[in-house]
């Protein structure tokens, strides 16, 4: 479903892609999808027809009716095997072991079975972008002659003219550009432990959504997989709807780059387009010259000659740039990732070559605030996760406006170390009763906005769930503040009284 907010338009540059038709205020709902295909990504994965879960095991059982697709048991009651399939792999040569072996083979095999079973599914198919001449002269074109369109042809599954026609060749190319990492119900023991992007999904309609490195449209997948996509930001009316296919947290070039090796295309947003990446400054260096200012790419344009320093000028190679990126991430890549104090210190040494923000950093932010919230919450430990949380929000803010998962996770952590830290302060009566309630208003009120994020989320997701804690955390908060207000101890506190230590708080 498609909502009346938006409309499908085309211009040469961009192809087809969607545009509002009214005003959108920030979380409506502009379409929500089911899948057409979902498939497993890569090689090597075994994976239920029926409910599209990967499997673990030796013996993999098949669908007792075509006795080609695996499945998790035989009374598996996922949908996703349909009886088209069904009839369709009944029809052909292929077999499970082909499946077992190469499953790369899957999402375009789901896809043949719509030629004959659905005409305008098809047509709407092959309508996508597939990038097929750019893709002719890469490696990924080899791959598939050999692992899956030599193996279709000899099973009968498609004809020597459809070999002509590169029929094979399209689809995985529209799979390549057009699909979305599916992470719900990946695994049929425990999913929130594995490898999270194994499966991939492809939506008509949301394929037709371009991208924006600084996207307008928040994407969650339920637990069926449909794909529900709402407006993060106000949209004004004719504005593109676009969504941001890379990671916000990357710098232009590595973003660029990944955009144009994956979707074949060179991305002109604002954010590309400006050397300090929206003043977050995420790729530039310290200048070693003057101390002062920062070294950015001197062309926007892509080519990264030069980069030079917007204070004192000097100019400084690409490849001296690179080089010094490629020795930080050898650094970082060596950490002991359980290690607090590897981190810290590289963070402190990296600080004196790169920007704050600079992505290397951000990585290295990232993984401190995981590791102070998984130890022991000692108050340096606190107040250093507290300090980290409140440096990298304004940032998210910026490259992931509006409603996002990034900045909903980060408040609730940021709330959540301010608590732990008040908790203990009052326990060794380093502050009072007043002030502590002053921590708790302002924890309800990052609770709230932390909601407002997470809200979008699928119940079953990590965030989700991390929602649902935000909602049972702002209960005991504001239980515990009437609490408090209640308290004659606190009234004495309102009142500027002398405090009486033995108040209510002496539970925390
Ligand atoms: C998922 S499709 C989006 C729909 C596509 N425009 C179409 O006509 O089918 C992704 C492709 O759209 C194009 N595209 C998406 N965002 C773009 C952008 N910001 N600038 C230029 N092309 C873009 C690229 O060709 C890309 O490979």
């Amino acid at each position: 479903m498609v909502t009346s907010f938006c409309e499908i338009t085309q211009d040469e540059k961009q192809g087809r892609y969607l545009k509002t038709t009214q005003n959108v205020p920030e979380g409506s709902l502009i379409l929500k999808e089911e899948p057409l295909v979902i498939g497993p990504e890569g090689v090597g994965v075994v994976f239920c027809f029926c409910c599209n879960k990967i499997l673990n095991g030796v013996k993999i059982p098949v669908c007792p009716k075509c006795k080609t697709a695996s499945v998790c048991n035989e009374n598996c009651e996922g949908i996703w095997h349909s009886d088209n399939e069904c009839d369709f792999f009944s029809k052909c040569s292929v077999q499970c072991g082909h499946f077992l072996v190469n499953s790369q083979i899957i999402l375009p095999l789901r896809c043949l079975v719509f030629r004959n079973s659905n005409n305008q599914k098809w047509d709407e198919l092959l309508k996508l972008e597939s990038h097929l001449e750019k893709r002719r002269k890469c490696p990924v074109w080899k791959d598939i002659a050999i692992n899956i369109e030599a193996l279709f042809l000899n099973l009968g599954i498609i004809s020597k003219v459809d070999v002509e026609n590169e029929l094979i060749q399209k689809i995985c190319g529209i799979l390549d550009i057009n699909s979305f990492e599916l992470r719900t119900n990946a695994f049929i023991d425990n999913y929130s432990s594995g490898p999270v992007h194994v499966l991939r999904g492809l939506y008509l309609k949301a394929a037709l959504i371009n991208h924006d490195c600084v996207g307008n449209t928040h994407l969650a997948i339920d637990d069926n997989y449909n794909l529900i996509i709402h407006a993060s930001i106000d949209i004004p009316v004719g504005a593109s709807v676009y969504f941001n296919y890379s990671n916000p947290l990357k710098g232009n070039n590595e973003r660029r780059l990944i955009l144009r090796q994956s979707k074949y295309f060179d991305c002109l947003c604002n954010r590309c387009l400006d050397p300090s990446e929206l003043k977050t400054e995420i790729s530039s260096l310290r200048c070693p010259r003057c101390k002062h200012g920062f070294v950015r790419p001197v062309n926007v344009d892509g080519s990264y000659n030069m980069w030079s320093c917007n204070t004192c000028q000097r100019d400084f190679s690409h490849s001296l740039v690179q080089s010094t990126i490629i020795e930080a991430r050898a650094l970082l890549n060596s950490l002991n990732i359980s290690d607090i104090a590897e981190h810290e210190e590289l963070l402190h040494k990296l600080l004196k070559t790169f920007s704050p923000n600079h992505f290397l950093l951000l990585e290295i932010k990232q993984n401190l605030i995981g590791l102070y919230t998984q130890s022991e919450p000692k108050v340096n430990k606190l107040r250093r996760k507290i300090e980290l949380c409140e440096e990298l929000l304004p940032l998210f803010r910026v490259v992931e406006p509006g409603l996002s998962r990034m900045q909903g996770i980060t408040l609730y952590e940021l709330q959540s170390a301010r608590v732990l830290l008040a908790e203990k302060r009052v326990k060794n009566k380093e502050i009072d009763e007043k002030a502590f309630i002053e921590v708790l208003k302002d924890a309800d009120s990052l609770l709230k906005q932390s909601i407002k994020h997470l809200l979008y989320e699928p119940k079953c997701s990590p965030e989700g769930r991390l929602c649902l804690e935000c909602l049972g955390e702002l209960k005991r908060i504001r239980s515990l503040m009437t609490e408090l207000e209640l308290s004659p101890c606190c009234n004495e506190v309102k009142s500027h009284r002398k405090k009486d230590k033995t108040s209510c708080l002496s539970e925390l």
